[in-house]
Formats: C-alpha cells, sequence, structure tokens
C-alpha cells in the first residue's frame, strides 16, 4: 500500500462530563493507531463548548467554534449538556443539535453490533447475530419544534411535526447507500421504513416518499413497520435487522434502545453525517451518574472515531485510513473477547483508562490482522 504524507484536520470538542473522560482516552488511541499503521496525519485541535463552558464563559458554542468545525476535514464530539444547565428561557444546552442545523448533517447513523465478550441481555444465541443500522433523519421530524413549540394560556402545549419531501428522501436515500455497501459484503440487504402511518398524515407521507425512494433501488430490499412494532421486534428478533431509517424521534429512542441490546451506551457509537461536514460522537450523554469518577466505557468513543476514519477514508480516497479504523474495530474485539479488560458498565472491573491502555496494547496483534 503507498502511505500518504496528507494531513487532515480535526475539530475536537470533548464537551461536558464523561464526554471529556472518553474524549482524552479516544485521542490518546488514534495518536497509538496512528503511530501503528503510519500515513496520513491527523491534526487535532480543541475547542471549548457546552454547559460546563456555559457557566464559565456565558457562551455555549462561540461563533469562532462553529468556522472551526466548518474549516475542518471531520468534527469529532464527546458529549454535552447537563440536566440543571440552562439558558434563561428553560432550555437545556444541547449545541450538537445547533451543529446537525448549521451544516445540514441529515442522517445520524447509528449502527448496533454484537461484539465477542458483551454481557448477553438477550438470553438467546442469536444475539451474536446483532448487526444493523439505524438511519435516523436529523434535520427536521419533531425536533423541528424545538424552539417553536408554544404553551397557550397555561392550558395547552403544541410541539409541530415536519416531515418535507426532500428531507425524507435524502435521509432514505442515505439508508440505501448504507445497504447497497452491506449487500456488498454480505450478499444480501434491506431497508426497512418505521413510521407510524396508520395515525400520522405527516408520517404517511414519510412512508410515500420513502417508497418512491425504495422503488429507484430495486436491487435491495424494501420494507415497512410502525414503531411500535419495530421496538418489539428489536427487542424479540434484532439479529434480523438489517438498515433501518426512521423520523428524528423514533430515531433518538429507538438507538438507546437499540444500544440497550448490546450492553449499554457504552458500545453505541454514531455518525452525523451530512452532503458537505460530518461530526461523529457516541450515541449516549454526559452520564451525570458517573462522571468525574473515570467508570465510562470509553468503546462507544473509539467506534464513532473508527467511523470518521472510514468516512474520512472514503471521501479522499485513502485507505490506509480504512486500515486505521478496521485496526481500532480489531484492538477493541480482542480486547472484551479475551477479557484482557472489561469495562464497568458491564460489571467488569475495568475503568475508562483501564479500557483505553488495554486497547492500545491490543494495536500491535490486530494489526498483524488487518494489514
Ligand atoms: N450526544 C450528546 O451529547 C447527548 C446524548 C444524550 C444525552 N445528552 C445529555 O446528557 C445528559 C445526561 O443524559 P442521560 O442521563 O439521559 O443519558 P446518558 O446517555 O448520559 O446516560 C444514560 C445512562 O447510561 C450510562 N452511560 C452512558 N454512557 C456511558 C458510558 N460511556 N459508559 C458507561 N455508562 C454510560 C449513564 O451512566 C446512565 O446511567 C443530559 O444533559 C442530556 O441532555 C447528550
Ligand atoms: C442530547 C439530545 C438532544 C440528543 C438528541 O436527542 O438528538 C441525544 O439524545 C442524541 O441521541 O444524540
Ligand atoms: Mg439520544
Amino acid at each position: 500500500m503507498t502511505t500518504s504524507n496528507r494531513t487532515f484536520d480535526i475539530a475536537v470538542l470533548p464537551g461536558d462530563g464523561i464526554g471529556r473522560e472518553v474524549m482524552a482516552a479516544c485521542l490518546e488511541l488514534l495518536s497509538a493507531s496512528e503511530t501503528a499503521t503510519g500515513g496520513p496525519a491527523l491534526r487535532v485541535t480543541t475547542h471549548n463548548a457546552g454547559a460546563q463552558y456555559y457557566l464559565e464563559s456565558g457562551e455555549a458554542l462561540l461563533a469562532a467554534t462553529l468556522d472551526a468545525c466548518r474549516a475542518a476535514d471531520a468534527i469529532l464530539f464527546g458529549s454535552m449538556g447537563w440536566p440543571d444547565v440552562r439558558f434563561p428561557d428553560g432550555t437545556e444546552i444541547i449545541p450538537q443539535l445547533d451543529l446537525r442545523m448549521e451544516f445540514g448533517l441529515y442522517a445520524g447513523v447509528r449502527p448496533i453490533r454484537w461484539f465477542p465478550g458483551l454481557p448477553k441481555i438477550l438470553t438467546d444465541e442469536r444475539a451474536r447475530d446483532i448487526d444493523f443500522v439505524l438511519v435516523r433523519e436529523q434535520t427536521e421530524g419533531l425536533f423541528y419544534a424545538r424552539g417553536r413549540g408554544e404553551v397557550i394560556d397555561n392550558r395547552e402545549a403544541y410541539d409541530t411535526m415536519q416531515i418535507t419531501r426532500e428531507g425524507t428522501a435524502r435521509a432514505s436515500e442515505f439508508a440505501f447507500r448504507v445497504a447497497e455497501r452491506r449487500r456488498a459484503r454480505r450478499g444480501s440487504a434491506r431497508v426497512t421504513c418505521v413510521d407510524k402511518a396508520n395515525v400520522f398524515t405527516s408520517m404517511a407521507f414519510f412512508r410515500q416518499v420513502f417508497d418512491e425512494v425504495a422503488a429507484k433501488h430495486s436491487e435491495i430490499g424494501a420494507d415497512h413497520a410502525y414503531v411500535d412494532a419495530m421496538a418489539l421486534m428489536m427487542v424479540k428478533k434484532p439479529w434480523t435487522l438489517d438498515v433501518m431509517v426512521t423520523e428524528n424521534m423514533f430515531g433518538d429512542i429507538l438507538s438507546d434502545l437499540a444500544a440497550g441490546l448490546i450492553g449499554g451506551m457504552g458500545m453505541a457509537p454514531s455518525a452525523d453525517i451530512g452532503d458537505t461536514h460530518a461530526l461523529f460522537q457516541p450515541a449516549h450523554g454526559t452520564a451525570p451518574d458517573i462522571a468525574g469518577q473515570g467508570k465510562a466505557n470509553p468503546c462507544a468513543m473509539f467506534l464513532s472515531a473508527a467511523m470518521m476514519l472510514d468516512w474520512l477514508a472514503e471521501r479522499h480516497d485513502e485507505p490506509q485510513l480504512e486500515v486505521r479504523a478496521r485496526l481500532i474495530e480489531r484492538a477493541i474485539e480482542a480486547t472484551l473477547e479475551s477479557g484482557a479488560a472489561f469495562p464497568m458498565e458491564f460489571g467488569g472491573s475495568a475503568n475508562c483508562a483501564d479500557m483505553s491502555r488495554a486497547v492500545i496494547a491490543a494495536l500491535p496483534d490486530a494489526m498483524r490482522r488487518v494489514a
């Protein structure tokens, strides 16, 4: 493989609570994996933003930080928000929603995959076959109501759901592209539209636009499920699921449910992808119940960084970054499978630093397997 001297600029926003802890561990792993593979360098610049920064400075997300994110090749994000830190209007400080809107990050990609060694929440052996991807539409849906809701006469409140043809079509197209890649690897693929078309006009429209997109991808299977039935299916037979596309709020809820299937939030990465920018972050929040104790499982952050490497590799035709992504995944797998370190999240004794050390120690052996 030819080596590349290219450097990619990464805007790093650790955020609040365990976001800062898992990001510190992740930057160490990224640096160690870069040494192992050689090739393109990542130049990391860290920016303050979030609830803690708001308390210190009165600003949650500086315009200069937005500019740095815009100029960077990718954004790597920990987690932000703190339940009792709020703007004067009472809303929580969650700049990630602003970033999604600012950069048009319409596809929330949330893969859920079984890793050897994880505790089996499901008693069925087929839990080992869990491997699906939730594509969450992320720029409209019920989240359109953010900042627009109203309470009338202290008697009734309204939040409006927005579903547009353009928003639904681009999220659906994205889901079919994900399915196309999975088909190349696994021989077949299916996209399921998850909605509530039996009740809501907006959701019937979502399904109609999905069907129009599906008709253009006849080589990929397509079907539908109501969101309540999907919640049931996710718990009963998650190994049957492939790619799903759904509305913003449904995707938020189902992605936490899905993380529960593989042990917890500490194994659930995500990518917020648009046409020009992308942000990579674990699906979890700042975990106030364990923050500051060093107990967080950093694997979701590590896997989100691997998704970033894959995205950069494809966008810039840099196959070495893809090798680096696989290296990180293999090192996590080896760590969990061998029991070299087992996260406190699942009853093990490894804290965030222990997990990071163990995954870094697994890199040389993993390198022999991906090279
Ligand atoms: N992407 C984000 O930045 C993001 C996502 C969700 C919530 N939040 C914010 O985070 C704050 C806390 O929210 P929450 O408590 O509802 O959700 P959370 O995801 O922070 O925590 C839910 C549960 O999962 C556990 N958990 C989460 N990540 C873990 C990890 N890596 N290792 C071990 N355990 C982990 C927590 O300890 C907690 O018990 C809120 O202010 C919320 O708005 C931010
Ligand atoms: C913090 C919150 C606003 C955010 C969301 O709902 O999108 C989070 O739960 C997520 O899943 O990324
Ligand atoms: Mg969520």
